[in-house]
């Protein structure tokens, strides 16, 4: 039997860079998770694109979806609705692959006791004035907005203490170094119980 894939979650506060390291991470042509994509009732932003940024749905859909239980996880942020499609993850793990999520905090708490084996990072801002700051420069925001979202901000990173690692965002590549060295590691560490090795000493 094949062992599962390992649940790895990315999340962090509004703005942190989770969008902008997610995509580095995968424009690397060595990186072999898969990325879940998202359902979502916010609208599209300019360059957006149904079915690779996201599901695009409307509040009916989306809600029918809860209804349904076809969602791992999902949240309320700032407005819109935010979910994780379960068919998809189960079945990538279980083929043995491993599945990368970018979400939320309330969403990532979610994972975190329905998947508590899961490898849970959290990406931190180098100051409260950077995240501002990024968040008025990628200019998708309006004011009101983005006072709402430096407040959730801060109860967000009051819960870094649920996962099992932080990561600063300082640098893009240097975030991405950071990601990668960790789940190397976890794989080395979880290869201690791998089915494969233990079986290599029933060999003769
Ligand atoms: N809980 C949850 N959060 C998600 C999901 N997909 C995206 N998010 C998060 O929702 C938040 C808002 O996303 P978005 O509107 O794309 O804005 P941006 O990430 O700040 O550019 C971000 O923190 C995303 O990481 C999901 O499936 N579940
Ligand atoms: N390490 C970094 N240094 C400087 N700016 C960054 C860094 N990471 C991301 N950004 C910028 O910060 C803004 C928010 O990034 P984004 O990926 O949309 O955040 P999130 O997905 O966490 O909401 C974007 O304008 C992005 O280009």
């Amino acid at each position: 039997m094949k062992e599962r894939g390992l649940l790895i979650v990315l999340s962090g506060p509004s703005g942190v860079g989770k969008g902008t390291v997610r995509k580095a991470i995968f424009s690397q042509n060595d990186t072999d998770f898969q990325y879940s994509i998202s359902m979502t009732t916010r609208k599209p932003r300019e360059g957006e694109v149904d079915g690779v940024d996201y599901f695009f749905k409307s509040k009916e859909e989306f809600e029918q979806l809860i209804k349904e239980e076809r969602l791992l996880e999902w949240a309320e942020f700032v407005g819109n609705y935010y979910g994780t499609p379960i068919d998809y993850v189960e079945k990538t793990l279980s083929e043995g692959r491993d599945v990368f999520l970018e979400i939320e905090v309330q969403g990532a708490l979610q994972v975190r006791k329905a998947f508590p084996e899961g490898l849970f990072i959290f990406l931190m801002p180098p100051s409260l004035s950077e995240l501002k700051n990024r968040i008025v420069t990628r200019g998708t925001e309006t004011q009101d907005i983005i006072n709402n979202r430096m407040k959730v901000a801060k109860e967000e990173i009051e819960m870094m203490d649920a996962y099992d690692y932080v990561v600063e965002n300082d640098h893009v590549d240097l975030a991405c170094g950071r990601i990668r060295a960790i789940v190397t590691a976890e794989h080395c560490r979880r290869d201690r119980i791998a089915l494969r090795y233990k079986k290599m000493l029933e060999v003769e």
